[in-house]
């Protein structure tokens, strides 16, 4: 594995270990997510991709017989046992997941509605919040005239900024892509793929994705993964261009997947 150590490190992963019930997901996956860069995960369906996102905010919690152990921290700190605010937690590591979930309800809605979790705050400072998360996601001059319309009349690709919005709107440090552009059109990925260069300035950026264009063009690291295991993390123009690891190389030519 590569060592990159000049960066800082977000989030750290360390000997993490997951558990479906009696199956094993994830196996000893160690890796660093920099701070401000955005890391991708690559890898063939089933590798457990998903799995090690939805262990970075902790929300395999909300089902049964679901464990990992191991240890992550955030900012130095351990996110995995003890007493952790889940709620806190998933404000700091937002997630945006493959299909866009708007909630049912007005643009406006959709986006206070977070931010009302957290904090009270006079209508004035909330529109002004609503309006920022917006522009953050690129998606204010398209809605701004709209904001009391539902949030489900957007197209799919408008959608998916608004749950930006929405996630960005709670102020997280981290946040988790999952596969953010596989129910999208061309320009609609195109424009989250802008979006993501223009987030990473303030925000940690992990995304998973399929596609190994997208992942050469966004991510600054890259890890791919296989059968459960971390095979290989490194910088992404050396990951796609001088693979050390012969499996890396399969995958990213093309041979399986
Ligand atoms: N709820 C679950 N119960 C049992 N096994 C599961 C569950 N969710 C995922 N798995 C298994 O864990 C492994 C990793 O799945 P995961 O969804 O993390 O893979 P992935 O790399 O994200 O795949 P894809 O690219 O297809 O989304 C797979 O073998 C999968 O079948």
């Amino acid at each position: 594995m590569d060592a990159v150590v000049t960066e800082k490190a977000k989030l750290s992963v360390k000997n993490l270990n997951f558990f479906y019930g009696s199956f094993q997901g994830l196996k000893n996956v160690s890796v660093p997510l920099y701070d401000r860069k955005v890391t991708a995960f690559i890898g063939p369906s089933g590798c457990g991709k998903s799995t090690l996102l939805r262990v970075l905010n902790r929300i395999y919690m909300l089902y049964p017989n679901q464990r990992a152990e191991g240890e992550v921290t955030l900012d130095g700190e351990d996110i995995l046992h003890g007493k952790q605010d889940l709620n806190l937690l998933r404000a700091r590591v937002g997630m945006v997941f493959q299909k866009p979930t708007p909630f049912p309800m007005t643009i406006y809605d959709n986006i206070a509605f977070g931010i009302k979790l957290y904090e009270r705050l006079p209508r004035s400072e909330l529109d002004g919040r609503v309006e920022d998360a917006l522009q953050r996601a690129a998606l204010w001059g398209e809605v701004k005239d709209k904001l009391k319309e539902s949030g489900l009349s957007l197209s799919g690709g408008q959608q998916q900024r608004l749950c930006i919005a929405r996630t960005v709107a709670t102020r997280p440090e981290v946040i988790l892509f999952d596969e953010p552009c596989s129910a999208l059109d061309p320009i609609s990925t195109a424009k989250i793929e802008e979006l993501i260069d223009e987030l990473v300035k303030d925000y940690t950026i992990v995304i998973v994705t399929h596609n190994m264009q997208q992942a050469s063009r966004t991510s600054d690291y890259t890890a791919f993964m296989y059968l459960g295991e971390l095979i290989e993390f490194g910088d992404t123009e050396k990951i796609f261009t001088a693979p050390t690891n012969k499996k890396t190389e399969q995958y990213i030519t093309g041979r399986f997947g």
